[in-house]
C-alpha cells in the first residue's frame, strides 16, 4: 500500500543569494514573507501567496550552524544527532541554485516511514520530532527518484501554530490582511520536472508505488507508452502527467469520501532527440541534472496578475506577435471574452476547447529566476480546462527557442545592437 498524501505543504529552494530571491519573491512576485528561522549560520525564510508557500534556504553549503539556545527541541528517535541548520530539509550540496524539496503533509510520519522503507525508499532524515509552545510536528525526508529532488513528509496534526516549530512568524495581523485583488494567486497548480529521455515511466512508477499517484492523460489521443508528444514546427517534447488526491484521514479524500479533490499535479518533461538546444536539455545541462523545471501558480485572473507582476519588473516569455493576430486565435479570444491587446501585452497564451461547454486555458511563463537558464514560474488560469494546452506548449516552446537563440547571438556578438 502506498502512503497517502494529505496535501502539498510547501516547496523549498536552495540558493546562494537568499536576499536577492527574497526581494524578488516579495516585490516582483507579490509573495508575503511570513515566517523566518535564523540561526547564526543559516537562514530559512517562508513566503506565501494564497496557500502556496515557498521556503528559501540560503547558503551554498547551507551553513552548519550551531543550535542556538532559543531553538526548538529536536529529537530524532533513530539518530541522536539531527541537522538543525536546515530544519525540515537537507542540503544536497547541489552546485547551482535549485528547487529541491517538495514537502507534503502526511497523516502519520512513523507509519509512512515504515511503509516507504519496505517499498525500498531512501530516507535522508528518519522520523524527527520538533516542538515549540504551539505543539509538535514530526517529519522525515525521502530522496525522490528525480535528480536532486527530495520530499519532506510532515505530520502537523498535533501542531496549532501558523507554520512550523522553529520559525518565527512575521509581525503582521494576517487575519486582517485583505486579499490582493490585483494578484489573486491561490495555490500551486502543478510542478513540472525536467527529466532525461526515456525516464518518465520510471518516475511515474515510483510515485504510483510510493504515494499512490495516478497517471492522467494530457490529451485524449495520448498514447500510454509514448505520452503526450509535441513533435512538429521545431518542437520536440514528451510530456506525461500524474496526480494525487487530497486526503483527510489516511485514504479518505476531502471533502467527502466519494468526492475526490486532486491536489497539485506533476508533469514530467523529456526532450525528443532534436537538432539544436531546447528548454529541457538546457535545464538538464545548466542545472546539472534532472529537477524541478517550473512551478505553476494558479490565479483567478491571469491578465491582472501578469500585469501587476510585469509592472513590478517580472519578465515573461512572449510568443511571436503574429500569435495574437492569427485569424483563428483572434476569434478564440473574442469568444472567451478576452481582449487580445491585454493578452499580447504580457505574452499570455490561450488554448480553447470549443465543446458544447467551451473551456479555456490561459498560461504565461516567466523568464528564469536564477542566474542559470533553469527554474521559472508559470501563471495559469483555468476556465473549465483541467489538462494542458498543446497550442500553448508549442507557442511557449517556440518563444523560448527564440529567446535562447537571441542570447546565443548576443553572447557571440552576432546581434546588431550588441555590435556597439
Ligand atoms: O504546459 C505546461 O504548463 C507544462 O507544464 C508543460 C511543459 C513542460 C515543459 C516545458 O518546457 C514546456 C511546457
Ligand atoms: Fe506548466
Amino acid at each position: 500500500m502506498a502512503v497517502p498524501l494529505r496535501r502539498l505543504h510547501h516547496v523549498s529552494l536552495h540558493v546562494s543569494n537568499g536576499l536577492k530571491l527574497a526581494h524578488d519573491l516579495v516585490s516582483k512576485y507579490k509573495f508575503d514573507l511570513f515566517a523566518t528561522r535564523l540561526t547564526d549560520k543559516s537562514r530559512q525564510v517562508a513566503f506565501r501567496k494564497g496557500t502556496s508557500v515557498f521556503v528559501v534556504n540560503e547558503g551554498p553549503n547551507g551553513g552548519n550552524g550551531e543550535h542556538p539556545d532559543h531553538a526548538p527541541r529536536v529529537h530524532s528517535e533513530k539518530h541522536k544527532l539531527s541537522n538543525p541548520s536546515c530544519l525540515y530539509d537537507v542540503h544536497t550540496h547541489h552546485p547551482v541554485d535549485s528547487v529541491s524539496n517538495v514537502c507534503f503533509e502526511v497523516e502519520d510520519v512513523e507509519r509512512s516511514f515504515k511503509v516507504l522503507r519496505q517499498l525500498g525508499c531512501n530516507f535522508l532524515v528518519p522520523p524527527t520530532t520538533v516542538e515549540d509552545e504551539n505543539g509538535l510536528v514530526t517529519y522525515s525526508v525521502v530522496k525522490s527518484i528525480v535528480g536532486n529532488v527530495c520530499h519532506t513528509l510532515v505530520d502537523k496534526t498535533k501542531y496549532g501554530g501558523t507554520f512550523l516549530p522553529g520559525f518565527t512568524i512575521a509581525e503582521k495581523n494576517w487575519s486582517l490582511e485583505k486579499e490582493d485583488l490585483s494578484c489573486p494567486v491561490t495555490h500551486f497548480d502543478h510542478i513540472t520536472y525536467a527529466s532525461p529521455r526515456k525516464s518518465s515511466h520510471q518516475v511515474i512508477g515510483w510515485y504510483e508505488k510510493l504515494f499512490g499517484f495516478q497517471r492522467f492523460f494530457i490529451d485524449g489521443d495520448e498514447d500510454v507508452d509514448e505520452g503526450f508528444v509535441v513533435n512538429q514546427e521545431g518542437v520536440g517534447l514528451r510530456l506525461t502527467a500524474m496526480q494525487y488526491w487530497k486526503c483527510s484521514k489516511a485514504g479518505i479524500a476531502l471533502p467527502f469520501p466519494d468526492v475526490k479533490e486532486p491536489d497539485c499535479k506533476f508533469v514530467i518533461a523529456e526532450s525528443l532527440p532534436h537538432e539544436g538546444r531546447n528548454q529541457v536539455d538546457t535545464f538538464l545541462e545548466q542545472h546539472r541534472g534532472a529537477g524541478v523545471q517550473h512551478v505553476a501558480l494558479y490565479t483567478k485572473d491571469i491578465v491582472s496578475t501578469a500585469h501587476a507582476m510585469a509592472e513590478a519588473g517580472v519578465q515573461f516569455f512572449s510568443p511571436p506577435p503574429a500569435y495574437y493576430t492569427e485569424v483563428g486565435k483572434l476569434q478564440e479570444m473574442e469568444k472567451a471574452g478576452l481582449d487580445p491587446q491585454r493578452l499580447s501585452e504580457h505574452g499570455i497564451l490561450l488554448d480553447s476547447d470549443l465543446q458544447e461547454v467551451p473551456s479555456y486555458l490561459l498560461q504565461v511563463f516567466t523568464k528564469p529566476l536564477f542566474a542559470e537558464d533553469t527554474f521559472f514560474l508559470e501563471l495559469i488560469e483555468r476556465r473549465g480546462a483541467t489538462g494542458f494546452g498543446e497550442g500553448n506548449i508549442r507557442a511557449l516552446w517556440r518563444s523560448v527557442q527564440a529567446y535562447m537563440e537571441n542570447e546565443r547571438r548576443d553572447s557571440q556578438g552576432e546581434n546588431v545592437q550588441s555590435a556597439h
